[in-house]
């Protein structure tokens, strides 16, 4: 499979020169060595204007299935804006415009015939603060799989709330009180709650945004070994502001910087020998 970074008709994106090899010299533990699946969602020429102000420009990038992609780069350049182009959120703020295509599987996502609905539950999104129903546990991946009709009986049902509490590494600690409120479990058992509740409507895609930041280090951990599981069966994309978790949970990494995105690869790559001059000054510390 051959990755392209597709450059703006103006070559802009990336600029700056080529930093001089070799550019770190600690040591970065990924998990960038697997292979990586297939092409999921193609996005090119993403623009995305809030009112008169253009937040991305011409964003090209090829997001591989069975993957977890990274989004870095420093506050405001974009990131949150191109995760919810792949699922279509910024048609929920009036004031945003979303030019150029977004196809998932050859699809455009954009087109007229497409429900953003359903959209949504083909690709789900965890943000950063873990947003439960005030509902049970139960209720909360219940929800989902009954307004899409997926269960035809409570049986059927129960077990679809099973699997995707087991899937999110939650049933162990949840089975003996699924009719208990979901905002009773801590932070990182509610981020997990979430995670079941989004794969309990048969997802392929899984954006996340910043899923760890209200988190504390063990429950970060666990969230983390979560993504790397769940990426045998999903394509992930997930920002974070922490270089360390793009560099343990992604196999591609995409830096973003004014609007832009400078460059794209396999983490390995982007962490310890960037092509372009102002990568290698966002993952050493050097602005951001
Ligand atoms: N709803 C909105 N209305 C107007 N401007 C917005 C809106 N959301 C984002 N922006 C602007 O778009 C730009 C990109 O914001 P975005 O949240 O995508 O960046 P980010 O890289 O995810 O930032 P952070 O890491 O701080 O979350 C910023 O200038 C931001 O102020």
């Amino acid at each position: 499979m051959k990755f392209k970074l597709f450059r703006a008709p103006d070559g802009s994106q990336g600029g700056g020169s080529a930093p001089e090899a070799p550019v770190i010299s600690t040591p970065v533990v990924t998990h960038g060595a697997g292979p990586v699946g297939p092409t999921k969602i193609s996005a090119r020429d993403v623009s995305v204007f809030y009112g008169d102000k253009q937040a991305l420009y011409d964003v090209s990038l090829e997001i591989p299935d069975k993957t977890v992609t990274a989004l870095i780069g420093p506050s405001g350049c974009g990131k949150s804006t191109f995760l919810r182009t792949m699922n279509r959120m910024n048609d929920t703020i009036s004031h945003c415009r979303v030019t150029g295509r977004i196809e998932m599987d050859g699809e455009d996502i954009n087109a007229k015939s497409v429900d953003p609905v359903l959209l949504r539950a083909r690709v789900g999104m965890v943000f950063q603060k873990p947003n439960p129903f005030p509902k049970t546990i139960y209720e909360n991946v219940a929800y989902g799989p009954r307004i899409h009709g997926l269960a035809s009986s409570k049986g059927e049902l129960d077990d679809i709330v099973q699997i995707s509490l087991k899937r999110a590494g939650l049933w162990e600690e949840v089975s003996d009180r699924l009719h208990s409120p979901g905002t009773g479990l801590s932070g990182g058992q509610q981020q997990r709650l979430v995670i079941a509740r989004a794969i309990a409507v048969e997802p392929e895609v899984i954006l996340m945004d910043e899923p760890c930041s209200a988190l504390d280090p063990i429950a970060t951990a666990k969230i983390e070994e979560l993504i790397d599981e769940l990426r045998e069966r999903y394509c992930i994309v997930i920002v974070t502001h922490s270089m360390a978790q793009a560099a343990r949970v992604s196999q591609r990494t995409a830096f973003f910087h004014l609007g832009r995105l400078v460059e794209t690869g396999p983490t390995e790559e982007i962490f310890t020998n960037p092509r372009e001059r102002r990568t290698l000054d966002y993952i050493t510390g050097r602005f951001g």
